[in-house]
């Protein structure tokens, strides 16, 4: 049985050991234990540091100046190496051992005060956290401490307390590094599976279409409305496609709308729908895009080409989450994401004061530009591949293979039409091509042989403008039309000579001449 004595001084240990550990740090148990220690021992100096994870630095805690462990110009050194206290007087400490910062630190104490340095294990099964105590006062006071019972139990408390901290601590920077590069893992292995799916249909493996994939997925996972700017082709829409079939939206609605390709008197009916009678022909009400919409995606395409005022209702649309179908008394509710796209730069139509600056900045909270076919030519050959293999499944054909020699052809191209032209010249070179074979240069469209209107030196002057792929309603007489341009330019620039202009198309001069003669072109 223990006697009341024994029993109180246990509780107030037990006080004592719970006020020590109330920091939750090591660092703070440590400054805790030593303040305890001088009040308890009545000492007018002490230190307590720790050696830090690498092994090599001795500090109070870690933001505080540190001692390197293996200059054995400070005593802790000693203590730490030796495993063993030491015990000296502070002249003889001062003699003796020339390290600055430890001199000053002990440059106000009286010269016969005496140093006790003694050097701290604490264990927890596997690991081990190491440090020391030093401390400084008149010699009765800290003669035979280690003696002591009531010093060594103290002594052992805190070198418990020390491990049970540092292991807690530990553990929870473990957790936590964990629990980080875990969220990072998700959220990168999560933005790599979207990335995949959009490679799926948005084919290329350049690095620009590698990072707008990345950035697609990005923007996918927010509400964020998007700006896509690129050259006609690039693929505004597929790409427009992608990020509503990977976003949270994906079981929405996908609605579509070509600004420049919708008279502006009905764009706006189109857009926000109509009540019944609200203009005369209206019989029934109907439902615009921006209703219809709702719950998904409404990608408008050509934005640059809006009308001001319909700028203006679109903005307040997106600013208020609402709008009033023409004719109608009542708001509608609305969400959706808007993709807007444009092949115009929207700054120079700012400028030009056709496009409001504060929509501009509405619909690109998050602005892509899509790279021009011409600006990752290394994606040639695998869309190429994917466009004949489409080719032959949507026309039930067998195989056709790409010849090496058409796809240099392909590859020395500029494409201003970018994909699409890609993909209009891969369906007609296919349509060419007996299955079973590889498509030839032959085969492709003459513009696919080299040298457009691009070619020509400055100030020469250009044919009318040729009709845009999607254009074309009559291939032979397209491909005529641009036969015809390209010969007569040649002509112009040789000044109508046709040798020269036979040798840089690659043609023999009889060819040319009888082009010239079926294409009733006369020269210059
Ligand atoms: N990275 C790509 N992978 C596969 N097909 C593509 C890619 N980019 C574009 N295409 C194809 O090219 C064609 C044109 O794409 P799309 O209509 O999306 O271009 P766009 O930039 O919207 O053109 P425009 O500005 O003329 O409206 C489509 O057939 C599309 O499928």
């Amino acid at each position: 049985m223990h006697d009341r004595g024994e029993a109180a001084r246990a509780l107030a240990g037990m006080a004592e050991a719970l006020r020590l550990v109330e920091g939750r740090s090591p660092a703070e148990l440590r400054r805790r234990a030593l303040a305890l220690l001088r009040e308890g021992l009545a000492l007018p100096w002490g230190r307590c540091l720790a050696l830090d994870a690498s092994g090599r630095w001795l500090a109070e805690d870690a933001d505080q100046a540190r001692l390197a462990c293996d200059d054995f110009r400070h005593p802790y050194a000693h203590a730490i190496r030796r495993g063993e206290p030491l015990s000296l007087a502070l002249g003889e400490a001062r003699s003796r051992l020339d390290h600055e910062a430890f001199q000053a630190s002990i440059a106000g104490l009286a010269h016969d005060w005496r140093l006790v340095v003694r050097p701290l294990r604490a264990r927890d099964g596997r690991r081990e956290w190491l440090g020391v105590l030093a401390l400084a006062g008149p010699a009765e006071r800290l003669e035979a401490l280690a003696e002591r019972d009531d010093y060594r139990a103290f002594e052992a408390l805190l070198c418990h307390l020390w491990a049970w901290l540092a292991r807690q601590h530990d553990e929870r920077r473990d957790q936590a590094r964990l629990r980080d590069s875990l969220a990072e893992l998700n959220d990168g292995a999560r933005r790599r599976t979207l990335s995949e799916r959009l490679g799926r249909e948005i084919l290329g493996a350049s690095p620009a279409i590698r990072a707008l994939r990345d950035q697609l997925a990005r923007v996918a996972e927010t509400h964020l409305a998007v700006l896509l700017q690129g050259e006609t082709g690039t693929g505004k829409e597929l790409v427009a496609r992608g990020i509503h079939g990977v976003s949270p939206r994906a079981e929405g609605p996908f609605m579509a709308i070509n600004c420049a390709a919708i008279p502006e008197s009905l764009l706006e009916a189109e857009l926000f729908g109509h009540v019944r009678g609200a203009f005369s022909g209206a019989e029934r009400s109907r439902e615009g895009l921006l209703g219809q919409a709702d719950g998904g995606t409404l990608f408008l395409d050509e934005i640059g080409d809006m009308p001001l005022a319909l700028q203006a209702k679109l903005l307040r649309v997106l600013e208020s989450g609402r709008y009033r179908p023409l004719g109608g008394n009542e708001e509608r509710r609305v969400d959706l994401r808007l993709v807007a796209a444009t092949h115009q730069p929207l700054h120079r139509r700012i400028r030009e004061g056709a496009f409001r600056a504060d929509l501009y900045y509405r619909l690109g909270q998050f602005p892509l530009t899509l790279p021009a076919l011409r600006e990752r030519r290394e994606d040639i050959p695998a869309l190429a591949e994917a466009f004949i293999a489409d080719f032959c499944r949507r026309e039930g054909r067998g195989d056709i293979g790409l010849g090496r020699a058409a796809l240099r052809v392909l590859a020395a191209r500029d494409f201003p039409g970018n994909v699409r032209e890609l993909r209009n010249l891969i369906d007609y070179a296919c349509a060419m091509t007996p299955e079973g074979e590889d498509i030839q240069p032959e085969a492709l469209p003459p513009e696919a042989a080299g040298g457009g209107a691009e070619d020509l030196p400055a100030g020469e002057e250009q044919a009318p403008r040729r009709p845009g792929p999607e254009e074309v309603v009559d291939l032979r007489r397209a491909l005529r039309d641009y036969e015809a341009t390209l010969i007569q330019q040649r002509l112009a620039r040789y000044d109508g000579n046709r040798t020269l202009a036979a040798e840089s198309l690659g043609l023999p001069k009889r060819t040319l001449a009888h082009k010239c003669r079926q294409l009733q072109l006369d020269s210059p």
